[in-house]
This record gives C-alpha cells, sequence and structure tokens, in this order.
C-alpha cells in the first residue's frame, strides 16, 4: 500500500498546507487592477494571479474548454468556477509563493462560494479599485493588448456583468469588514501611493514621552 506523497495528495490539500495569504484585487473592466497588481509585485513581493490571463492561456493552449472558454469571454460572461478555480490552484501551487494577489475574481457569487468550498482560504483583504465607467471605458478603449474582448459590444456587456454579479461580491466583504477602496481614477502613481499605504501601514511606533505603544503619528525611537 503506498502512502499519499506530493503528487498523489488532492491539490486543495497540498494547498491548504502551504497556508497561503491570498489577497482580492477587484473592480470594474479596466479599473487599474492589473497595472496596480505588477506594481505591488516589485515592492512587496507577491506573485500576481489574473484570473483572466489564466483563463485566455487556457483557451490559447487547445483545451477542451478553450471554445468554451473563447464563447463566455466574447459575450463578458463569468466561466464556470470549477475551471477558474482549478487553474488558480495550480498556478498557486507552481509559484513557490505563498502571497498572492488573485486578480479579477471572485467575479461572481458563484467564483466566492466555490473557491471558500473548495480551498478553504479565507482573503487577509479585499482590494477594490473604485473608477466610474466613462473613465474605465475611456481606459479599455486606449489598452491596445489586442484583447478581443476589448471591444464596444462587449465592453459594455463587461460593465453589467461588473453591476450586477460583481459588486455584490465586493458588498458581501464589506459587510465582513474586509474592503479596501481605492479611488483608481487618478494617475497611475497616485493611486499606487494608496495601494502602498494599505499594504505597508504606518509603523506601530514608540510614543516620545508617553506611557505605551501607539500607531502612526509619533516619533520612532
Ligand atoms: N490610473 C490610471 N490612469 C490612466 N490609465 C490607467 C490607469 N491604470 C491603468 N491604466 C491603463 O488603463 C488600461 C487598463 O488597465 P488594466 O489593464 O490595468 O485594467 P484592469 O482592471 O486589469 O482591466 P481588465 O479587467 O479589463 O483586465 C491599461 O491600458 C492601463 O495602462
Ligand atoms: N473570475 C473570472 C475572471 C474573468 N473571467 C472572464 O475573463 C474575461 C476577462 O477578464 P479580465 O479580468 O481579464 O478583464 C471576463 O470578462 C470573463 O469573461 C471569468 O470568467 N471569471
Ligand atoms: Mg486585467
Amino acid at each position: 500500500m503506498g502512502t499519499a506523497n506530493d503528487s498523489s495528495k488532492d491539490i486543495s490539500v497540498r494547498l491548504a498546507e502551504k497556508k497561503p495569504k491570498v489577497v482580492f484585487v477587484l473592480g470594474g473592466p479596466g479599473s487599474g487592477k492589473g497595472t496596480q497588481c505588477e506594481k505591488i509585485v516589485q515592492d512587496f513581493g507577491y506573485t500576481h494571479l489574473s484570473a483572466g490571463d489564466l483563463l485566455r492561456a487556457e483557451k490559447n493552449s487547445g483545451s477542451e474548454n478553450g471554445i468554451m472558454i473563447q464563447n463566455m469571454m466574447n459575450e463578458g460572461k463569468i466561466v464556470p468556477s470549477e475551471v477558474t478555480i482549478k487553474l488558480l490552484q495550480k498556478a498557486m501551487l507552481e509559484s513557490g509563493n505563498d502571497k498572492f494577489l488573485i486578480d479579477g475574481f471572485p467575479r461572481n457569487e458563484e467564483n466566492r462560494a466555490a473557491f471558500e468550498a473548495v480551498t478553504k482560504i479565507e482573503p487577509e483583504f479585499v482590494l477594490y479599485f473604485n473608477c466610474s465607467e466613462k473613465e474605465m471605458e475611456r481606459r479599455i478603449l486606449n489598452r491596445n493588448q489586442g484583447r478581443e474582448d476589448d471591444n464596444i459590444e462587449t465592453i459594455r456587456k463587461r460593465f453589467k456583468v461588473f453591476l450586477e454579479s460583481s459588486l455584490p461580491v465586493i458588498e458581501y466583504y464589506k459587510g465582513k469588514g474586509k474592503v479596501r477602496e481605492i479611488d483608481a481614477a487618478k494617475p497611475v502613481e497616485e493611486v499606487f501611493e494608496e495601494v502602498k499605504g494599505i499594504f505597508n501601514p504606518p509603523e506601530v511606533r514608540k510614543v516620545v514621552g508617553g506611557r505605551g505603544w501607539g500607531r502612526g503619528c509619533c516619533a520612532i525611537l
């Protein structure tokens, strides 16, 4: 009788053993999630996993799910959680890291509940990039990265799905006190200043002449 080694153990078990730290990065299409994630990676050592990028790679790999993924993306619809979660789990295990920015996931209640049930991972917090539709549309139409879904018809569908399916997920995490909301309409560097404040909160510093340890505004000893 063989013992369970690393390769035969269920992927969820192997991932749970790593006790990964997960931050969900949410916001409307074009709000700047990918742009800010790249900067967070450089400064804070996270691995960035974009659910949309993983699905695009899966589609391009010629997988059996390729046509389904392409059809869903062209309609701005959310791919069944089972597919996306498997891709995320595989990427998390392969990364060798234990700190992840999961960008563009969970996108609806099904994504959220399935991820929790399958992985048992609770996010540390949810970074929410809030931006007007007008600005997001302008950004996407100027993106020029050859994305098939960056056309006005699909963009409008993606906005509708964001309002109807993704915002309720953000509200769910607001109810749990987990949402860190960012004004994403500002220029990239200004947005990142706000983001840094979340990943790098003011140090706990000793109060000069005070009676104990305070947070934030006091001189460092
Ligand atoms: N703060 C900003 N100000 C102006 N342009 C920005 C800003 N942030 C990102 N952009 C630009 O807007 C476009 C969309 O940004 P990005 O790809 O990061 O958005 P996203 O939220 O990941 O979108 P999607 O959900 O469609 O993947 C890119 O061309 C990017 O360079
Ligand atoms: N959880 C997700 C995330 C994305 N998709 C599909 O991919 C499209 C592009 O996503 P971006 O984050 O790169 O904008 C999106 O419109 C969905 O069709 C998904 O199904 N599930
Ligand atoms: Mg993106």
